[in-house]
């Protein structure tokens, strides 16, 4: 991975014992964290484990109860909610939905726009958006002031599975590009993006952290999600021989774009065979070493050594 970190450099936030309660009840409890400029961290858990309520935490949105978060003055947040209230009834451009929050100047949306790939929906209405432009409209929105620490609740829901990975992609160039932190929260516990530092797995508490090899393997995280959940889990793995360019169309290492892949394009669709994903070409095949579709190195299984469909 790039080197964005100086030893000597503070952490962006940094939970110590951090714990909220809410009704009477603690919703989470103990959560020790940091995230260091250029570092991803994932908050993985079952529904209701208290992922979103720890960004909340950590961003400052809530007030910790107990416990205490630091947050590097002036810290600079990017934050796509997993929920937006917004009028769907109203019409609202893409270009009005980033100054929603506040101003911005014509330049940083052109450019937010442009490097999230649909600077050509400016002008369109966010309610006739797919899914994945939607996440990328809301990721324009939150790198357009140029945040030192981007948290996205879930930034791949309403998504197709090749989308997923484009938006996935999309997010590590921006941590290359830009070196800043980022938080990401999932609830799927089977898919992590390869270049998460550490996944730190929620239950109300933390259950189990480490590399996601290490929390796949980890008993905690077996007790909870059970060991079906480990053999499934699998890291995206995306080696940039070709890109999902926002039209359809494909851009190959060597620049040339074509409507298509070509048959031996590393392509990444697998671990959602388990989640009975279906918008895949190829799911009329078992991979092994030979069946010469370029797909299954793409994703490394963790603890499993079986062939995956895809
Ligand atoms: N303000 C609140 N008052 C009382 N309970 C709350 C409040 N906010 C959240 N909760 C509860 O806290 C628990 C954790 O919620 P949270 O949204 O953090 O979970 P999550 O892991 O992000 O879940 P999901 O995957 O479903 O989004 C849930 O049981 C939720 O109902």
């Amino acid at each position: 991975m790039l080197n964005f970190r100086d030893p000597d450099q503070k952490p962006l936030v940094l939970l110590n014992n951090a714990g909220v309660r809410r009704g009477g009840r603690w919703l989470v409890r103990g959560v020790e964290f940091s995230i260091s400029r250029g570092e991803i961290v994932t908050l993985i858990g079952p529904n209701g484990s208290g992922k979103s309520t720890t960004a909340k935490a950590a961003i400052g949105v809530l007030k910790p109860d107990e416990g205490w978060v630091e947050r590097k003055p002036g810290l600079r947040v990017g934050y796509v909610p997993q929920k937006l209230a917004i009028d769907w009834t109203l019409p609202l451009t893409v270009e009005r939905l980033m100054t929603l929050t506040g101003p911005l100047k014509g330049r940083e949306i052109e450019e937010a726009l442009h490097s999230t790939g649909i600077a050509h929906l400016a002008r369109a209405e966010v309610q006739h958006l797919s899914g994945g432009e939607f996440q990328r409209a809301l990721l324009a929105r939150a790198i357009a002031r140029k945040p030192d620490l981007l948290v996205l609740d879930e930034p791949v829901q309403g998504v197709d599975f090749s989308g997923e990975i484009a938006l996935y992609d999309l997010i590590k160039s921006i941590r290359n590009q830009t070196g800043c932190g980022i938080l990401l929260i999932s609830h799927d516990l089977h898919v992590v993006m390869a270049e998460t530092d550490t996944v730190i797995c929620l239950n109300g508490h933390v259950c189990c952290r480490g590399t996601p090899q290490v929390v796949s393997q980890s008993p905690e995280y077996l007790k909870l999600f059970g060991s079906r959940a480990a053999k499934t889990l699998a890291v995206y793995s995306h080696d940039h021989d070709h890109t999902h360019l926002p039209d359809g169309r494909v851009l190959h290492a060597d620049g040339s774009i074509t409507e298509h892949c070509h048959p031996d394009d590393g392509h990444h669709h697998g671990a959602h065979a388990e989640h009975g994903h279906a918008d895949h070409d190829h799911a009329d095949h078992v991979h092994d070493p030979d069946c010469g579709c370029g797909h299954q190195s793409r994703l490394q299984g963790l603890g499993n050594k079986e062939t995956r469909r895809v």
